[in-house]
C-alpha cells in the first residue's frame, strides 16, 4: 500500500484526478478493451470528478470506452431525487463527459427484487472481466461504500442497514433532518471493492483521522472495514495533512520518504504508475540523458574540431582525455 499526503482537499483532488486520468490513458481503452472503474459518491470525490471533467474538456482523457460501477445507492429514493447517487453522479461527472449511458451502472434502490438487483450487479462486473480501478472514499468510522463496522470483509453487493453514525453524517444532505435519511442502502461488498485490480481511496479532514490511523496502523478488522486495504496487492490512499493527525509521526515520515525516493528515481510527474509506463518513463529518462550527453559531446566536438581534435561520440569525459591523448600522441 502507498500513502500520499497532500496539503489539503484541492491538492488531494488534483493528485487523485491526475492519477486516474493517467491510468485510463495508460490502459488505452478501446471498444474491445473497456476500462472498468468503480466509483464513489460523497464530498470526497467531488474535486476529483471536477478535475476529470477539466481533463476531458482539455482533450486529455476520454470516457468513451470507460465503464463505471457505482459503489452504492439508497433504497427507496427515486433516482431523480436530488440526493440520490444517480443524480449526484450525473451532475458531477457523467453529463459533462463522453461516457455512454449504457456503460454507467448504478444500483437500482427501487428494484422490485433488491437481492436480485445486487446479484445482477455482481454478475455484470464479472462479465466485464472485473474492475480495473476502484476509487473510494471512507466514512468517519472507516466504512467503505456502505460497509459499516462489523460488515464481513468477504461481503459482496447486498442490502444494508445504515449505521446510526452514517445516517447522522448524511443528514447534512437532507436538510439536516435525520428522519429524511433513508435507512437502507444497496452497496457493493468489501470483497467487491478489494477484488478490483487496483484500489485508490481518498481521505480528507480531521474527522477521518482516527479512521485512517485505525485502517493503516492497526490490524485488519471488520470494525474499520477499509482496513482490508492492507491485504490488497495494489492500493493507494491519498489523504490531506488533517487526516494524518492521528498517525504516528514516523508513519507519515516513512510514506513521505517513499514518495521522495520514488520521485528522485523516476521524476515528480510520474505518480507511481506501474508496469510498462514506469519502464517507459525510465527508458525515456535514459533517452533524455543520452540526448543530453550527445548534445554536450557535439558541442565539445565542434570546439575540438576548431582545435583540430574530434572526439568519438560515445566517449565519456574520461575516455575523451584518453582518446584526445591518443590522437595527439601524448
Ligand atoms: N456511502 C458513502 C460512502 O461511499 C462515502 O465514502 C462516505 C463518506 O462521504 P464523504 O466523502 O462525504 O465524507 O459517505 C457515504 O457513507
Amino acid at each position: 500500500m502507498r500513502l500520499i499526503v497532500r496539503q489539503d482537499y484541492d491538492e488531494v483532488s488534483a493528485y487523485a484526478a491526475y492519477y486516474v486520468k493517467e491510468r485510463i490513458r495508460q490502459f488505452q481503452p478501446s471498444k474491445d478493451r473497456l476500462f472498468v472503474m468503480g466509483l464513489p459518491t460523497g464530498s470526497s470525490p467531488i474535486g476529483v470528478y471536477h478535475k476529470l471533467v477539466d481533463f476531458y474538456k482539455s482533450g486529455d482523457v476520454s470516457f468513451e470506452n470507460v465503464v463505471t460501477f457505482n459503489m452504492d445507492e439508497y433504497v427507496g429514493l427515486p433516482s431523480h431525487h436530488p440526493q440520490s447517487y444517480h443524480t449526484f453522479m450525473w451532475n458531477h461527472l457523467f453529463k459533462h463527459v463522453d461516457i455512454k449511458k449504457e456503460n454507467v451502472h448504478i444500483l437500482d434502490g427501487n428494484a422490485e427484487d433488491l437481492d436480485e438487483e445486487c446479484r445482477r450487479f455482481e454478475a455484470k462486473i464479472a462479465e466485464l472481466g472485473g474492475i480495473e480501478l476502484f476509487l473510494g472514499g471512507i466514512g468517519p468510522d472507516g466504512h467503505i461504500a456502505f460497509n459499516e463496522p462489523g460488515s464481513s470483509l468477504t461481503s459482496r453487493t447486498r442490502v444494508k442497514t445504515l449505521a446510526y453514525e452514517t445516517i447522522i453524517a448524511n443528514a447534512r444532505f437532507f436538510d439536516g433532518e435525520v428522519a429524511k435519511v433513508p435507512k437502507l442502502a444497496l452497496t457493493v461488498g468489501v470483497a467487491t471493492v478489494m477484488d478490483a485490480r487496483e484500489v485508490v481511496v481518498i481521505i480528507t479532514g480531521a474527522h477521518k483521522a482516527i479512521a485512517l490511523a485505525k485502517c493503516i496502523e492497526e490490524g485488519v478488522n471488520h470494525m474499520w472495514t477499509v482496513s482490508s486495504i492492507q491485504m490488497h496487492p495494489k492500493s493507494l490512499i491519498v489523504c490531506d495533512e488533517d487526516a494524518t493527525l492521528e498517525l504516528h509521526i514516523k508513519t507519515v515520515k516513512y510514506f513521505k520518504s517513499i514518495e521522495h525516493v520514488h520521485h528522485s528515481i523516476i521524476g515528480p510527474h510520474n505518480l507511481g504508475l506501474q508496469g510498462n509506463l514506469l519502464r517507459n518513463m525510465m527508458d525515456s529518462n535514459q533517452a533524455a540523458k543520452r540526448r543530453r550527453r550527445l548534445m554536450l559531446q557535439s558541442l565539445l566536438n565542434s570546439e575540438d574540431e576548431d582545435q583540430g581534435c574530434a572526439l568519438s561520440s560515445d566517449s565519456d569525459s574520461g575516455d575523451r582525455h584518453t582518446k584526445k591523448r591518443k590522437r595527439t600522441g601524448t
